[in-house]
């Protein structure tokens, strides 16, 4: 089963008037991986598509495009699909087979018509995460093993905030139209992820928590940097980051995250940082 919901974009003015529950609405996508089913989300900013497709013992079909208005999700758009499950499966594209262990990405390159998903093995299945955005160019289709993306080490222990940040779909790795993902994780012991933190104006993000213990919480930090906010997220929530708002988080044990990009660049280094002492 394939269902869809739907996210409107929000200015910097309409979260002084959002309550939890309002903001949650708006910036957060909770629980998007379900045994058996396709959670799509459609959302307006910059027409990003995030979904969460969980296929047991039935291939799950994604190709459809009546939501995006197409004949196909793909026609005029591009995505990334990364496994973020336990055991291995296939994303068949067009009769092509490619199998993703886990912490691979697969780049779906505009004009994909049959894309269909499935687990090895039902019991421990594959948790694919979708990323998808409009796309002008054809690229191939790529599977990126995690082995061939760029990793960046950033930050330091004595900041709580050492990780290695993993490019995936990135020019200097797999090129793509105007998508952006990758992997990040931090070291054993830091807890900050993005710090620090920062904006970037010409480019929205989403973030997935993944790997995290049912009892641990991400407190995800979002707003301008002089009204921030907050999101208690839990493994599985995806966070939606418009490009006016500051974007980190702490966690209360080791997590990971996959963060999505698009819009006008796929400059990495084209961010605004914010010395943590100007947030209020
Ligand atoms: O921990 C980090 O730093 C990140 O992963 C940063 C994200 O990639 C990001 O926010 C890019 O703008």
């Amino acid at each position: 089963m394939i269902t869809w919901t739907t996210r409107y974009d929000a200015s910097p003015a309409a979260i002084d008037g959002m309550g939890t529950q309002a903001l949650r609405d708006a910036f957060l996508i909770p629980q998007i991986f379900v045994p058996g089913e396709g959670r799509f989300c459609y959302t307006h900013i910059d027409r990003m598509v995030v979904a969460g497709i969980v296929p047991q013992d039935t291939p799950i079909a994604i190709g459809e495009g009546a939501a995006v208005g197409t004949p196909h999700l793909f026609d005029a758009r591009e995505g990334g699909i990364a496994n973020l499950g336990r055991g291995p499966g296939t994303v068949q594209v067009d009769g092509t087979a490619f199998t993703l262990a886990p912490r691979d990405i697969l780049y779906v390159g505009r004009g994909a018509q049959d894309v269909v998903l499935s687990s090895a093995d039902g019991a421990n299945p594959a948790l694919f995460y979708l990323n998808s955005v409009p796309a002008g160019a054809d690229h191939p289709h790529r599977l990126i093993p995690q082995s061939e993306a760029k990793p960046l080490t950033m930050g330091s222990a004595e900041k709580s905030n050492a990780r290695t940040l993993r490019m995936y779909i990135h020019p200097e790795v797999a090129p793509s139209c105007l998508l952006l993902m990758g992997i990040t994780d931090p070291a054993p012991g830091s807890v900050w992820n993005t710090m620090p933190p920062h904006l970037h104006e010409r480019r929205m993000e989403a973030y997935l928590y993944f790997d995290m213990d049912t009892e641990d919480r991400v407190f995800h930090l979002m707003g301008r940097p002089e009204n921030t906010r907050h999101l208690v997220v839990a493994s599985g929530d995806s966070v939606l980051s418009p490009s006016w708002s500051i974007h980190m988080g702490a966690g209360t044990g080791p997590y990971a995250f996959v963060w999505g990009m698009t819009g006008e660049n796929q400059v990495y280094r084209d961010v605004t940082p914010v010395p943590v002492k100007d947030l209020t």
